[in-house]
């Protein structure tokens, strides 16, 4: 018997430190690096890097390295060399770009050709689901079972990781409750738990929808500014309330609310994209500037949650045909696709106008 964590609760854990600024020590064979957040770093732990010795890089993706103009030689990510004076604020200042029209210069950035990035993509990815900048502070380990355990740091094994972080984690129900809605009396609210650790996930079904023929269905994503605070940045909150009262009004349907805040990125860089937004870019590059892609949602998991309900068959509520492929692409046939065209108004005409351009949103 083991009561030791898998490598799935290591994972946990290692996204927990991140957030919390606490390095973590990946490896991979013989090699072995420590990883530290950029945006949880601080003035301290710089200097306890510092005296640990050389070959310090700081990783940051290819598409933050483009607007830096820095090389990135290794494809989807570029390891800059940490230089001698780099203070906290360097750091920051590479991993955010909160001020990069103010400080346009912090170069320049010298990239790192040699060697490989394996634990670097890791570190990356890792960020990336701990909701953080994809920004990591890196510095090779000679030996880093032994390093973790000196410093009771946790230890991730990239073999056994790697296949965790390509693949969806497999979600259970929880539990579900009748829930009266304004829209219809026969509401019920299903949670669906992810055995990652990570954020729980909602179906609202209407009704009872028959499973054998195409339910009306919308992967709603999380917005808390549209969808609570009734934002005009964007048009989800009228989006939700409009895919809610068509099922209403028809007696049946099922509303997945996924907890992928900003696209997948979460609440803190979403609202970072704002302020850039405020600086004159639109919503895919303010994306890019940070570091991330257009949409790091992961689809599969609505897929994965109409399965477990018992549908395969939908008539789906989107103007994006992106979700349609993914829902095709994972067992769900979308019979029709429902247009869900509401809520257009001066704030967000830009950024409706910019997603029909640039993720082929249609109109
Ligand atoms: N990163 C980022 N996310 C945003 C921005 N504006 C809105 N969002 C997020 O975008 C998502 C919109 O979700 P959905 O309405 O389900 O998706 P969609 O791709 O527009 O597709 P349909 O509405 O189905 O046509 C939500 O997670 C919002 O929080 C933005 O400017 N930047
Ligand atoms: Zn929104």
């Amino acid at each position: 018997m083991s009561l030791a964590p898998d490598i799935t609760e290591i994972l946990a854990r290692a996204r927990a430190d991140l957030r919390m600024g606490v390095p973590i020590v990946l490896k991979d064979g013989d090699s072995a690096a420590l990883a530290l957040a950029a945006e949880t770093l601080d003035a301290q732990r710089l200097a306890d890097i510092r005296a640990l010795g050389n070959g310090t890089v700081l990783t940051i993706t290819a598409r933050r390295a483009e607007t830096l103009k820095a090389r990135a030689y290794d494809g989807d990510l570029a390891r800059i060399t940490l230089p001698p004076d780099a203070t906290l604020a360097w750091v920051l200042g590479v991993a955010d770009p909160a001020d990069d029209l103010k400080t346009p210069m912090k170069g320049p950035l010298i990239s790192e050709r040699d060697g490989v990035a394996d634990l670097h993509r890791i570190a990356l990815r890792l960020t990336k689901t701990a909701r953080l900048l994809p920004a990591a502070l890196m510095v090779p380990l000679t030996d880093g079972a032994v390093f973790s355990t000196s410093h009771g740091l946790t230890l991730v094994d990239a073999t056994q990781a790697r296949p965790l972080l390509e693949t969806t984690s497999p979600l259970n129900p929880v539990v579900s409750a009748r829930l009266p809605l304004e829209v219809s009396e026969a509401g019920r609210l299903h949670v669906f738990r992810p055995e990652d650790g990570g954020e729980e996930h909602y179906a609202i079904e209407i009704g009872k929808p028959a499973r054998d023929k195409p339910v009306l269905a919308r992967l709603h994503s999380a917005c808390f500014t549209g969808d609570l605070m009734g934002s005009l940045k964007c048009d989800c909150g009228p989006q939700l309330r409009g895919a809610l009262t068509q099922m209403g009004a028809e007696g049946a349907g099922v509303l997945l609310y996924l907890n992928q805040e900003g696209r997948g990125i979460g609440l803190a860089n979403k609202m970072r994209a704002y302020s850039l937004q405020d600086q004159g870019f639109d919503t895919v590059d303010a994306n890019h500037r940070l570091g991330f892609e257009d949409d790091e949602r992961d689809f599969r998991i609505g897929a994965h949650i109409l399965t477990k309900m018992g549908f395969s068959d939908v008539r789906l509520l989107t103007n994006n045909p992106s979700k349609i492929a993914m829902m095709e692409a994972n067992g769900i046939t979308v019979t029709d696709r429902v247009p869900l065209q509401v809520g257009e108004n001066a704030h967000n005409r830009a950024y409706l106008a910019t997603k029909a351009k640039k993720s082929g949103h249609l109109l």
